[in-house]
């Protein structure tokens, strides 16, 4: 699967957001080891903070499904943005631990503009499950 097929199982998942606070859609497309691909979507809630992001709502799904972290091919991104969508910082965080530091991350926007960048470029000097091993107890 190439990058704007990918991006377009990304626009699939874009249909699906539940949306009523933000009216601003997000959908993702996370292709694994095996060529298979799980959707995620925004997920919003009335006390807001809840709200899932379109891509932690695939990582997750992904490792509930049984994926493990780091053998992700890639993720691409679509929302409607003037430039291709970025993921936000919490995202930022969980693609690192999850997608690893050296995932291709495929940013899209509905007029067709695409961006190719790592979660090593996106989030530089990741604080990654290594780190913690540091702590001698
Ligand atoms: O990369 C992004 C940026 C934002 N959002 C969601 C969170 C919220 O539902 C809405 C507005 O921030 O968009 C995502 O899902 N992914
Ligand atoms: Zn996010």
């Amino acid at each position: 699967m190439d990058n704007k097929e990918l991006l377009q199982e990304a626009m699939k998942a874009y249909k699906n957001a539940y949306v009523p606070y933000s009216h601003f859609s997000v959908g993702a497309a996370l292709l694994d080891e095996n060529g298979k691909v799980h959707h995620g979507c925004n997920v919003e809630n009335a006390a807001f903070s809840p709200t899932n992001c379109a891509e932690r709502t695939a990582l997750f799904r992904a490792i509930a499904d049984g994926c493990r972290p780091g053998s992700f091919k890639a993720i691409a991104v679509v929302g409607d943005t003037d430039e291709p969508i970025v993921p936000c910082g919490v995202c930022r965080q969980v693609l690192a631990e999850l997608g690893g530091l050296d995932m291709p991350v495929i940013l899209g926007n509905l007029k067709g503009d695409v961006m190719e960048t790592t979660m090593r470029e996106l989030l530089p000097h990741a604080f990654v499950p290594s780190h913690l091993k540091e702590t001698k107890s």
